[in-house]
């Protein structure tokens, strides 16, 4: 499970960007994050691996304060976040195979890493996913041969490799034409489904957040306003979340006022 609790993040000297963050993800879920450019989608996400350094408050993934691990602590817990990318992160120039075998770096030695001498098991493992996912036919291929939907798969398994307790997309999906981006969104279901895993999603296509979710949490100005299934993201919900002021802040003005 994980816990957020009191996830404050502040850039600089500025006003946070999280404002005191509560959320709990529990067993296999798709959760998909919406909200406007700059609610803090994108940071929230960040924070969960530290990627982004937390100002303050608690994460804590089965068990493990995330924010309280030293450098090399974090570097092992880290292996237990799975995170793909809008932009996929892949190195060009690598094949598939190698890209995919990334994911087992901090599994096994710089050795066998350098000189490509992968572990049998991390190569079967590979190759059933890249089956299951379409692709084994391009384990040989560079990465800079594929398609944006085919990238973003060799991402999806590269993350898949590190075993991970949870699954972070940062807007998987943004940079792919809308049939592709729907079947990369099916893919990531799916997965999560079979795997168990809980899958956080950042995503901007509210529509297909409706379709694919489980779950949906809306922000707005570095807060989580709304907090339930795809089927109750009614037009008001919407208009809170991307146009109309917080219920909260809307309260809140009016003690003040
Ligand atoms: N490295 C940074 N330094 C300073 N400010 C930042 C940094 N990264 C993000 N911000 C600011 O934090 C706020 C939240 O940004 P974030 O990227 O988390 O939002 P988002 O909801 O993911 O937006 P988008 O959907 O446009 O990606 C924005 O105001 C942004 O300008």
């Amino acid at each position: 499970m994980l816990t957020i609790s009191g996830l404050v993040k502040k850039y600089g000297a500025g006003d946070p960007v999280l404002k005191n963050l509560d959320l709990e993800v529990e067993g296999e879920q798709i959760l998909s994050v919406i909200g406007s450019s700059g609610a803090g989608k994108s940071t929230l996400l960040r924070c969960i691996n530290r990627l982004v350094e937390p100002t303050s408050g608690t994460i804590t993934l089965n068990g493990t304060d995330y924010t309280r691990l030293g450098k090399r602590d974090l570097r092992v817990a880290r292996r237990r976040i799975g995170m793909v990318f809008q932009s996929f992160n892949l190195v060009d120039r690598l094949t598939v195979m190698e890209n995919i075998q990334c994911g087992r770096l901090g599994y096994i030695s710089t050795w066998a890493a350098l000189t490509r001498r992968y572990p049998k098991e991390d190569i079967r493992r590979a190759f059933d996913l890249m089956e299951r996912v379409g692709i084994a036919h391009y384990a040989d291929k560079r990465a800079d041969e594929l398609s944006g939907g085919e990238r973003q798969r060799v991402g999806v398994i590269r993350a898949l490799m590190q075993d991970p307790e949870i699954l972070l997309a940062d807007e998987p999906t943004a940079s792919l034409d809308p049939k592709t981006s729907e079947q990369i969104m099916m893919l990531l279901r799916d997965l999560a489904s079979e795997l168990k895993l809980p899958v956080i999603i950042n995503i901007h296509n509210v529509n297909e957040a409706k379709e694919f979710s489980d779950r949906i949490v809306g922000m707005r100005y570095g807060r989580i306003i709304f907090d339930d299934l795809p089927t109750a993201l009614t037009e008001d919900a919407m208009h809170e979340i991307y146009a109309g002021i917080p219920l909260a802040d809307r309260q809140a003005e009016g003690a003040a006022a």
